[in-house]
């Protein structure tokens, strides 16, 4: 049997005084392409933070390549792109240095020769090999979500965990980064990606894994693009309501992954 990439069992995590993952089980196999689908507020980013470890679960197990959470873990072989975070905050850096960033784990405080060919060519793969050398802070919000993404990129991760990593990005750049991540799976890669919509997406997911309140409702196929609202160029401008279809119904839910009224959906 092949052993799972990510292998979270029976995890609880509580914040404050929200108990958010009540009970959660994910299994992650190599090559697979899952997505996390969910309302807001049901627990997908508490989840992909728990399986990076940043945040600990207060019951459960979570095991990443085969070593439990801790310092086993080939953290080298792991890209993660949190949900959408400036990339310009703290100290002025270039493009080039953030994803460079991504090559520093563990013990390696130095970078690595050869890091600023590394950081244009992981650049090049979310187009924007021609801002390697400018600040951060001089790129739109959506350009530097795609640092983000390069950043995470650079290392070759074999496991790549993304929030939202599309959120706030345009459409071409949307479509760059499925091509780029067609090739990656296309080589191996195995992927968690919290999204609101499969979007551009939706050709390489494997299978969804839909949150409820801080439990699993759905572990199965990938919601069927419906009506077109999740089709390419589709505009989510209004409310749900009751008689339009949403992704809910195809996994047999009485409340959608993304939620009654959300702005998600719509024909
Ligand atoms: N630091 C915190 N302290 C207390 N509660 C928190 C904290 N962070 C998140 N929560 C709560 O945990 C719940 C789940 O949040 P989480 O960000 O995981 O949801 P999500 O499914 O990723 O939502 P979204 O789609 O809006 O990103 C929410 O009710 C949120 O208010």
């Amino acid at each position: 049997m092949t052993s799972p990439v990510i292998d979270a069992r029976g995890v609880h995590v509580r914040l404050g005084a929200s108990h958010v993952l009540r009970g959660v089980d994910l299994r992650v196999d190599p090559g697979e392409v899952v997505a996390l689908l969910g309302a807001n507020g049901s627990g997908k980013s508490t989840l992909v933070r728990t399986v990076v470890g940043v945040l600990t679960p207060s019951q459960g197990e979570v095991s990443l390549l085969g070593h439990p959470l801790g310092n086993g873990v080939p953290w080298h072989r792991v890209g993660y792109v949190p949900q959408r975070v400036s990339a310009a905050a703290g100290v002025p850096s270039t493009a080039a240095e953030v994803v460079a960033s991504g090559l520093l784990h563990g013990r390696r405080l130095a970078l690595p020769r050869g890091w600023r060919d590394r950081a244009r060519e992981a650049l090049d793969q979310v187009g924007l090999a021609d801002r390697a050398d400018d600040a951060t802070s001089q790129l739109s919000g959506g350009q530097q979500q795609r640092v983000l993404i390069a950043r995470a990129l650079v290392r070759e991760p074999e496991v790549l965990v993304l929030d939202e990593p599309v959120a706030g990005v345009d459409r071409p750049s949307q479509e760059a980064f499925a091509a780029t991540m067609t090739r990656l799976i296309g080589s191996g890669l195995t992927v968690l990606v919290v999204l609101h919509e499969l979007g551009e997406l939706a050709g390489l997911v494997t299978r969804a894994v839909v949150l409820r309140h801080g439990k699993v409702v759905h572990d199965g196929a990938p919601p069927r693009p419906h009506g077109g609202h999740d089709a390419t160029g589709h505009e989510h401008v209004h409310p749900h309501t009751s008689e339009l279809p949403v992704l809910t119904t195809e996994v047999g839910l009485t409340d959608g992954p993304l939620g009654t009224g959300s702005t998600e959906v719509g024909p």
